[in-house]
């Protein structure tokens, strides 16, 4: 039988506003770091834009064209290490328009899935220049139905449910989720946790650009609400174990699936 377990290594890091170049290099050396460690992660992920952080002003000359380059590096990365890949997300210029996207890799380099950002964030000016996705998204890691969303995502509960009712037992969410809303980020990541008993996984940006300070607080929650794991405010890889048979213990002892009405609320 295999494994219900993943070892992760969560790259938080810092991002430079309008440097993919730099941004890839640094990318590069945190994935090199997290596979060098002595316990080998299964699965590695990185957060939001950090191809090219939030230089919208210039997003359609810096975003990646069609994610090629972003996708032949990870791609070649995880079947490299034999990992799996949440390559966090990147402004990816495609048909015209800049979209904030996912890729995910499997241990032999195959692309899993791909999600575009749903919501776009207003605060951030991001409804200016990105289009918004139009699908839902969602991966087996290893067989285990998982699925993905990007940072604003997470104040739209009914995203979460949609997912946990289709099976999925955890939730990758990649962020530049700044100050001075730590509250909100700690609290909501937990009451999606907790709400739809599955593991939520989080990594978040650090530094700064401008004015605006990214607290980091990458987190791995798990279907208890538990955190399990939490980053400070400063570069660097967070690791944590899970396991996902935990989601169906936790699942048994609250049926909370079973005893929805939706017929009331719905
Ligand atoms: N990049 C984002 O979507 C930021 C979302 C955010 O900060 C929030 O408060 O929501």
């Amino acid at each position: 039988m295999s494994s219900t377990k993943l070892k992760l290594a969560l790259l938080q890091m810092d991002i430079q506003i309008g440097e993919p170049e730099a941004n890839f290099i640094r990318a590069e050396r945190m994935l090199t770091e997290a596979v060098s460690a002595g316990d080998k992660p299964d699965l590695i992920m990185l957060p939001e834009m950090w191809n090219t952080g939030y230089a919208l002003d210039r997003i359609h000359e810096l975003a990646d064209k069609e994610g090629v380059r972003t996708r032949e590096k990870l791609a070649a990365f995880a079947q490299e290490h034999g990992v799996l890949l949440v390559g966090g997300s990147i402004a990816e210029k495609r048909d015209n328009g800049v979209y904030n996207t996912i890729h995910a890799f499997g241990r032999n380099g195959e692309e899993l899935g791909a999600y575009d950002k749903i919501h776009l964030f207003r605060l951030m000016d991001e409804e200016k220049y990105l289009q918004p996705g139009t699908q839902t998204g969602t991966l087996a890691l290893d067989g285990t139905p998982a699925g993905m969303m990007i940072c604003y995502d997470i104040r739209f509960p009914e995203l979460f449910r949609k997912l946990a009712l289709s099976g999925v037992k955890a939730v990758f969410v990649p962020a530049e989720w700044p100050n001075p809303r730590l509250h909100h980020w700690r609290t909501l990541l937990q009451a999606r946790a907790i709400e739809n008993q599955m593991y939520v996984i989080a990594c978040n940006r650090c530094g700064q650009s401008g004015e605006t300070v990214f607290f980091g607080h990458s987190m791995v929650i798990d279907p208890w609400g538990e955190v399990i794991a939490e980053s400070d405010d400063r570069e660097g890889i967070l690791t944590a174990e899970i396991d996902f048979a935990i989601v169906d213990e936790v699942r048994a002892r609250i049926p909370i699936f079973e005893d929805r009405r939706p017929t009331l609320y719905e």
